[in-house]
């Protein structure tokens, strides 16, 4: 495939407002502890393997129909993470490879998908650069509604949002894993800042380039 593609009006207005209050009035929303990249965002993470997507599905119903749209059917390994940028928000250059800190021998995801829940109309910043050997090879104005996928190997940084309002996306890491490094992958599991165990301090969360 080519470095990214998009699908427009992917859902229906109704799911959007319902998927971006869910989120947001979900108690696992917290201020991010993803690494250093992620400047002043806010979310969580739910880890999954295919397996157990009926478990993600029960916990999370809103997230059922972005699941069923944007899963690639090769890959049996998802790290989904909503993510909210504010004023002043920004993420630095970096791949995704957060399942790393499960398994350290793994290769980025296969693909990346990124829904685009809620984009105010006075949004200044916040575009998504995609680039790979320091090319630049897209410079995506998130648009509500679409949903983006791009190759999983590209680094990737989003510019500071300047406006007042806030960006909210729905990002989903998919990995094609070999059978030795999916049994290192929790079933299920979640990441938050609202959650208090033991391991929460993610070392490979993000890689840095
Ligand atoms: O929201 C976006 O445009 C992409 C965010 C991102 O890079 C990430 O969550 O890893
Ligand atoms: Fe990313």
């Amino acid at each position: 495939m080519s470095y990214y593609r998009q699908h427009p009006q992917a859902f229906s207005p109704q799911y959007l407002s319902e998927l971006e209050g869910q989120i947001l009035a979900c108690p696992y929303f917290a201020v991010n502890n993803l690494n250093r990249d992620f400047v002043g965002t806010k979310g969580f993470s739910v880890v999954f393997r295919r397996s157990h997507l009926i478990t993600v599905e029960q916990h999370f119903p809103y997230f059922k129909p972005y699941l069923n749209l944007a899963l690639q059917p090769d890959c049996n390994a998802f790290y989904l993470n909503p993510l909210l940028l504010k004023a002043g928000s920004r993420v630095d250059p970096h791949i995704d490879r957060s399942l790393r800190s499960y398994c350290k021998t793994i290769a980025p995801p296969a693909m990346v998908s990124v829904l685009y829940v809620a984009v105010p109309p006075d949004l200044r910043g916040g575009e998504l650069v995609l680039r790979t050997h320091k090319r630049q090879v897209g410079s995506i104005v998130p648009r509500l509604n679409t949903l983006l996928w791009f190759q999983g190997d590209l680094t990737h940084s989003v510019n500071p949002v300047t406006s007042a309002s806030s960006r909210l996306s729905l990002v989903c890491e998919q990995y094609s894993l070999d059978d030795a490094q999916l049994v290192e992958i929790p079933e299920f599991t979640l990441e938050s800042r609202a959650i208090k165990v033991k391991d929460q301090g993610r070392k490979y969360r993000r890689e840095y380039i």
